[in-house]
């Protein structure tokens, strides 16, 4: 029996749209966001890949690409899941900063290393900032999980409990199901999905609005390395437009 699973990256936000480092900044998606979104509910339709099921994060950005792609592919009415696991990586200090100012300011080796080493993380992010979140009512209940900032490791730990508790288990019941989420955090599944190593992970980059189909076998692992975008040419450019951000 094979699984299918659609990862699905929020549309174009406003902080996109300026080139900010966003993370758990709750910003919302851009007019062309939102066609992006309805774009890929169109895709999935076509395709026949109808989700069961959708888990997000809390996040508006994430939150309104499903309903806006649900809705498009007539699966507006499907049970939701949300979950502060699925959120951004927490971009700590760099939150709110433009990423082309940061370049120039620290340097490509230093620029690199805070947005794709496996390991590093950005300086954490005081409480009293004004882009923090550790005041938001949404996360009260998370205590010391809260991060003040995160690299792709840490957005792993966090992610993979609810993966295998509350993803998998709808996997193995046979639901289509839709991921939708962020760039980092769906990096983090693929890397767990693909077995990609800590230093080849630096070089994947995950498109806005563009449906990820991975088909899964018993043992959860992809049938086709990768998955298989369903506007692979749209894909590929529009992950080459997030590889050159901040140049
Ligand atoms: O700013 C962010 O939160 C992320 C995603 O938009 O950016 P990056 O691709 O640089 O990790």
């Amino acid at each position: 029996m094979s699984h299918t699973l659609v990862l699905l990256r929020h549309g174009e936000s406003e902080w996109n749209a300026k080139n900010l480092f966003t993370g758990w900044v709750d910003v919302a998606l851009t007019e062309k966001g939102q066609r992006e979104a309805v774009r890929g509910g169109e895709l999935m339709r076509d395709a026949g890949v109808l989700p069961d099921v959708v888990h997000t994060s809390l996040q508006r950005r994430a939150i309104n690409t499903a309903c806006l792609a649900l809705d498009a592919a007539d699966r507006h009415w499907i049970p939701v899941h949300r979950s502060w696991r699925l959120n951004e990586r927490h971009y700590g200090a760099l939150q709110g900063k433009d990423k082309k100012q940061t370049l120039e300011e620290f340097g490509e080796e230093q620029f690199m290393l805070w947005r794709r080493s496996f390991d590093t993380p950005p300086p954490p992010l005081d409480d009293d900032a004004e882009f923090s979140q550790a005041h938001d009512v949404r996360y009260a209940g998370l205590g010391d999980e809260l991060p003040r900032t995160e690299c792709l490791k840490d957005v792993i730990a966090r992610f993979l409990p609810y993966w295998e508790s509350s993803v998998v288990p709808d996997l193995r019941e046979g639901k289509v199901v839709l991921v939708a989420a962020h760039g980092n955090s769906l990096r983090a599944l693929v890397k767990h999905l693909d077995g990609i190593s800590d230093d080849d992970i630096a070089g994947l980059n995950i498109p806005t609005g563009m449906p990820l189909v991975y088909r899964l076998d018993d043992d959860l692992r992809p049938t086709v390395p990768g998955g298989e975008y369903l506007d692979p040419e749209a894909a590929a450019a529009a992950a080459a437009a997030v590889a050159s951000q901040g140049r």
